[in-house]
């Protein structure tokens, strides 16, 4: 791949013409970050693990950028059709390192005028935002898998995720009103939605209270809980690979019409599914995958898309 090409998929892959993906990446041309550690573990299943493990992946402002980076990225590469996240070391994520939002605030205060004050603070809420957006944006499935501590940013984080699990040891915190400020890139948004009981995510927001592995899925924030981090990752990449051999263009449009859907009315939803599988129904995938079904064959191979 020319390295003009690299350049623009890997620092801002939004400019890039999903044609120039057609090919397929060898492991030398996969995803390079300073905070992520991305692999490939099985056919069609990309691993993305937080990569910050002696600052227990707490978000630096790098990290925000390659997230974002690295999930729109992986969104344009047809190869990659389900996306497994966790994060190296003792924690999945310590949230946002401490540090780097006392800088923040520093940096804004530094500005006279309350309005430019107020401007830089929005413009890096909406970075961050993005960052997290970027999992829902991005097509293709992502499934999170986190151990011992998820706190602040790591929650909305996963609450991006299209699906969770995690370890027994893993223990949870809406960390942000501990830290002075409401949560505000996902978490207000996402977390009622994906636990489905407002009293719940109510209390956890307010308070912040750690909650642990069996808490969280009795509030259904994970599918399951498996007892190690070696176990959880193996059962995941196993549901990963089941999602991965299916035709990628229902999948996809799948989640496509999941995310359009949760925050719309039915009519709109079903309006949007309507359109999107007039054009997708059209394609190759339908009649291959239901003509295996109706002769009870094993899943027939699909072309990326
Ligand atoms: C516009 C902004 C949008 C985003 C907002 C997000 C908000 C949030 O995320 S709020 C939550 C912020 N996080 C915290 O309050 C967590 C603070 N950390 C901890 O509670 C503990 O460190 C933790 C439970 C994560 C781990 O505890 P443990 O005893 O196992 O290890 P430690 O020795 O404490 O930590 C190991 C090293 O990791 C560094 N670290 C952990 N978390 C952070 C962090 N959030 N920021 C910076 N650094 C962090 C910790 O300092 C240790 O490093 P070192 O001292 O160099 O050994």
């Amino acid at each position: 791949m020319s390295s003009f090409i690299k350049t623009i998929a890997f620092n801002n892959p939004r400019k890039l013409i999903s044609n120039v993906f057609i090919r397929t990446f060898t492991k030398a041309e996969l995803p390079q970050f300073e905070t992520l550690a991305v692999s490939v573990p099985k056919k069609h299943v990309y691993h993305v693990e937080l990569n910050r493990p002696k600052k227990s992946n707490s978000f630096t402002r790098t990290m925000w950028q390659e997230i974002n980076n690295c999930f729109t990225t992986l969104s344009l590469i047809p190869e990659c059709r389900v996306i497994v996240l966790s994060g190296q070391g003792k924690h999945f994520c310590g949230g946002i390192e401490l540090q780097s939002l006392v800088q923040l605030a520093a940096e804004a205060d530094e500005l006279e005028d309350v309005a430019r004050k107020a401007r830089y603070h929005y413009n890096f809420i909406k970075y961050a935002q993005e960052t997290i957006t970027s999992l829902e944006d991005c097509v293709k499935p992502v499934i999170a898998v986190t151990h011992n501590a998820c706190i602040g940013a790591g929650v909305n984080l996963i609450t991006a995720a299209d699906m969770r699990y995690c370890t027994e040891d893993c223990w949870f915190s809406v960390r942000e009103v501990d830290v002075g400020l409401a949560p505000d890139v996902g978490t207000l948004q996402r977390f009622p939605k994906v636990v489905g009981n407002a009293s719940v995510a109510r209390e956890l927001c307010f308070t912040g209270r750690n909650f642990d592995a069996k808490e969280a899925k009795e509030i259904g924030l994970v599918s399951e809980v498996f007892p190690d981090k070696d176990t959880a990752l193996t059962k995941v990449l196993e549901i990963a690979e089941n999602i991965a051999s299916k035709s990628p263009v229902a999948v996809q449009t799948t989640k496509i019409n999941l995310v359009y859907s949760q925050s719309r009315p039915n009519k709109d939803g079903l309006e949007h599914v309507r359109l999107l599988n007039s054009v997708m129904n059209q394609g190759e995938d339908l009649t291959k995958a239901a003509i295996a079904q109706a002769t009870k064959s094993p899943i027939p191979e699909f072309d990326n898309v």
